[in-house]
């Protein structure tokens, strides 16, 4: 079995009387997709954002590569390789792609927005950042302005600033999200092979692009995981069928 390179040890997360999360321990492991699929209110963004270090659980510990994180921050996280793409995200849409890959990355690790001439003049990160939109397939569009981009090229963008601080795991919330049926496949054959770089930690809605895409798949519902395994176990676990995929077999 591949190594963990991400390990969640019994988080618990109260918000008052509510258990958002409620004990959940999983791996993020070398090579793969991890799926973290559940009802809406299920608590997967709160765990994603303990994970991130953008929100501190009250019990339970988070290690990356080996270490507890567990009291770092988002920066922190970011600097050791741990990168969170596609939160309510900020694309400057005024500025070119390039731009926003430097300007991203310099936000992620810390930077302040006054490092962001500087990182312009950088040749060693401006070459990384380049390389970064290369890799994603917007090199082309590297002097375009943002808001000219489809919605499917911001995410690639978004992947591009991730790439620049070259990750050793991604955390994805909701990639898929208003992308088109098109945009969602060419999405899907870039995570699969964005996978081999990084291994991504995948919270989606779209069970299509679930079931095509993680090797793994962990079903969180009020707080809990209920169940973890392979697409094929899950999809034929009936306690997962009852608590999720009926409302999705009702639709
Ligand atoms: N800051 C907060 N204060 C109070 N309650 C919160 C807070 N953040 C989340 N919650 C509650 O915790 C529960 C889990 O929310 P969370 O956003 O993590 O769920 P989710 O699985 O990501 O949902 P969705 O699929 O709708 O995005 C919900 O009942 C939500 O209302």
């Amino acid at each position: 079995m591949p190594d963990s390179i991400l390990t969640v040890t019994d988080i618990h997360k109260s918000f008052g009387a509510l258990k958002a999360s409620d004990g959940i321990s999983l791996d993020l492991r070398e090579g793969e997709i991890h799926a973290l699929i559940g009802p809406n209110g299920a608590g997967k963004s709160t765990l994603i954002k303990q994970i991130a270090g953008g929100l501190k659980p009250d019990m339970g510990s988070v290690h990356f590569e080996g270490r507890d994180v567990t009291a770092l921050s988002v920066a922190q996280r970011a600097r050791l390789g741990l990168a969170r793409t596609f939160q309510i995200s900020a694309l400057a849409m005024d500025f070119t792609v390039l731009e926003n890959v430097v300007l991203g990355a310099v936000g992620q690790s810390g930077g302040a927005f006054r490092f962001f001439k500087p990182a312009m003049k950088d040749t060693a990160f401006l070459a990384r950042a380049t390389d970064a939109l290369a890799r994603v397939g917007l090199d082309a569009a590297r002097d375009t302005k943002t808001a000219e981009l489809s919605h499917g090229q911001r995410r690639q963008l978004e992947v591009a600033v991730a790439l620049t601080l070259t990750p050793k795991a991604f955390l994805m919330d909701e990639p898929m999200a208003g992308m088109g049926a098109e945009g969602s496949k060419e999405l899907t054959g870039f995570l699969n092979d964005l996978k081999q770089e990084a291994p991504i930690l995948l919270v989606e809605h779209d069970m299509d692009a679930v079931f095509a895409l993680a090797d793994r798949i962990s079903v969180l519902v009020y707080g809990k995981i209920i169940a973890s395994g392979s697409v094929e176990d899950i999809r034929s676990n009936p306690e997962v069928r009852t608590a999720y995929l009926g409302e999705e077999d009702a639709a």
